[in-house]
């Protein structure tokens, strides 16, 4: 008998003992490679983080909490999972997220909770990504947000004129509030027409329930994608039933469906009069299949999706700090009533964007708001030699620290990431990190400090930064200075504390507490 029959007659004769054996040495082989041979091998971190994702899925939501503990432990530069490191060193950011000329990707691990690669956002490729940002850039340039500055005042009035009105009734959920005016505007800005939301009695219903919804499914579907095949097979009267707060996304499909439809017959005229975000990626230097229904279809509603809650999370924040500080509020609304003057009227937003204490706020509410909770995972195709400096204490137990270097080259092809949280609560760079102190921001004659802006990751960094940027400024500006003006004087926050606002788990974008009713005033 040859040896490999022998092999063969004794796996036939223990075939249970086999069956398991193969997928054990397969599963150690494999944590063995990923542990001693693997490009990352070399850098610190936990062993079984480096050696499976499960690492990540034990701590689920919370997994930025636990990044932040294996700092502390193995200082700036950690692997945290087989094929990736973090990085939590603000003189990294750059390196991590470098702009034009750097060839970088995003991660598919990632993206692929979203399950729509074809849009600008959730491109992975480098160049295909560059080529549809191309197409968008100049439509959110800081020009093309100037135009539309007199939609966000007339819907920042309104909104207050609306909150004002329950004045002595009932409670206002402000974070609802802040979730339609920020639709109205996305909408208004992409389609020049309104939803309307503001104008709902409560504010309701509008995106933010459905956004909730999906938010909490990201992290499962980030680690069982196909769920979104599964997801598209339920008839959408049975999802409604499941999640009746889908109902307004599925009538922004339909109108972002509409709204293609449309543009090509705009487009087909010959006068050829175009004004919506479908036209210009129609008009746009494109390739063909750049221009298909389905993609822009998609673009336009990722484009409200990336929007909506993003902002409107900030102006809740301010808000409630606002109210929660009223020395803070005093000085903001001092500020904005000299540069009123006697007119009553919101000042221009060239004017806002010129407020030191004003600038200050919202800079402190970005750092506060963390943009993007998650670490932003990036797959560079050079190689990336990360430089940075360890804290060791010192043996006898003294204070005293000795600084040492350390130095890793992480291959092309593998994820690098940064944590927001993590930088924006960095001490040396925001001393007592925790505390809203819009102050930190100013300098020694009350201007504006520039030097800190590069710190804040809130719209991230480089090629990928957000798109909506001046978009989302210019709403945090014109809505915050109307909401101190006009309503300063006369909201309270209504059973809404810290704990309503500050991070408890991490769906993408930051969650507080899942008891929370929202950030609700009630107005006098
Ligand atoms: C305060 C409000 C906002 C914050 C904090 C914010 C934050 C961010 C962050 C952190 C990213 C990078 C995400 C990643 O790397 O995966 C991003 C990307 C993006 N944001 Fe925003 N955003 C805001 C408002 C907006 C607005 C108003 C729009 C308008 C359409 C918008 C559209 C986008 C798009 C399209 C991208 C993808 C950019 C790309 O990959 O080229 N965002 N945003």
């Amino acid at each position: 008998m040859s040896i490999l029959e022998a092999v063969l007659t004794s796996i036939r004769e223990h075939w249970l003992a086999a069956g398991l054996l193969v997928p054990i040495i397969y599963i150690v082989s494999v944590a063995f490679y990923r542990l001693y041979l693997h490009p990352l091998a070399n850098v610190p971190g936990p062993k079984l983080a480096a050696a499976t994702w499960l690492y990540e899925i034990y701590f689920w939501k919370k997994f930025v909490i636990e990044i932040g503990r294996l700092h502390d432990i193995y200082g700036p530069i950690v692997r945290i999972t087989p094929n990736e490191v973090h990085v939590n060193d603000p003189a990294l950011i750059d390196a991590v997220y470098p702009g034009g000329g750097k060839k970088v990707d995003k991660d598919p691990y990632q993206v692929r909770m979203f399950g729509i690669p074809d849009t600008a956002f959730l491109t992975i490729d480098h160049e295909t990504h560059r080529i549809r940002r191309g197409a968008l850039n100049r439509y959110f340039s800081k020009a093309a947000v100037n135009k539309i500055e007199p939609y966000i005042r007339e819907a920042a009035e309104k909104l207050c004129s609306c909150i004002a009105s329950y004045a002595g009734s009932d409670t206002v959920t402000i974070s609802v509030a802040f979730s339609s005016f920020t639709t109205d505007v996305i909408t208004e800005y992409l389609f020049a027409k309104s939803y309307h939301m503001i104008d709902r009695p409560h504010f309701l219903p509008n995106l933010q329930a459905g956004n909730d919804s999906l938010g909490e499914l990201l992290p499962i579907l980030k680690q069982l994608p196909f769920l979104h095949t599964v997801m598209r097979w339920i008839p959408q009267e049975r999802m409604l039933k499941m999640n009746p707060g889908m109902a307004s996304w599925i009538r922004v499909e339909q109108d972002c469906h509409q709204q293609v439809k449309d543009a090509h017959a705009r487009l087909a005229k010959p006068d050829r009069v175009y004004y919506t975000v479908i036209d210009e990626l129609l008009h746009a230097d494109l390739p063909p299949e750049e221009k298909r229904d389905d993609r822009l279809f998609l673009e336009a509603v990722v484009l409200i999706n990336a929007a909506t809650e993003t902002t409107s999370w900030n102006l809740s924040l301010a808000t409630f700090y606002l109210l929660h500080q009223p020395h803070t509020l005093a000085t903001l609304r001092q500020e904005l009533l000299t540069a009123s003057g006697d007119s009553l009227e919101l000042p221009s937003l060239t004017t806002l964007e010129n407020l030191p204490y004003l600038q200050a706020t919202v800079a402190e509410t970005l750092r506060h708001a963390y943009g993007v909770v998650q670490r932003l995972i990036r797959v560079h195709q050079d190689p990336v030699h990360l430089r940075s400096t360890v804290k060791i204490p010192n043996r006898d137990g003294s204070e005293k620290v000795q600084v040492k270097e350390v130095s890793y080259v992480i291959p092309k092809g593998y994820s690098l990431s940064m944590t927001s949280l993590w930088i924006h609560k960095n001490p040396d760079l925001f001393p007592d990190p925790d505390k809203f102190a819009p102050e930190r921001w100013l300098d020694a004659e009350g201007m504006k400090r520039k030097d800190l802006d590069r710190y804040l990751m809130s719209f991230s960094k480089g090629t990928r930064q957000c798109l909506g940027i001046n978009l989302a400024y210019a709403e945090l500006y014109i809505c915050i200075a109307a909401v101190v003006l006009r309503l300063g004087d006369q909201l309270e926050l209504f059973e809404t504390d810290r704990s309503d606002v500050e991070f408890d788990h991490d769906v993408f974008a930051m969650r507080p507490k899942p008891e929370t009713k929202g950030i609700r005033v009630t107005v006098r």
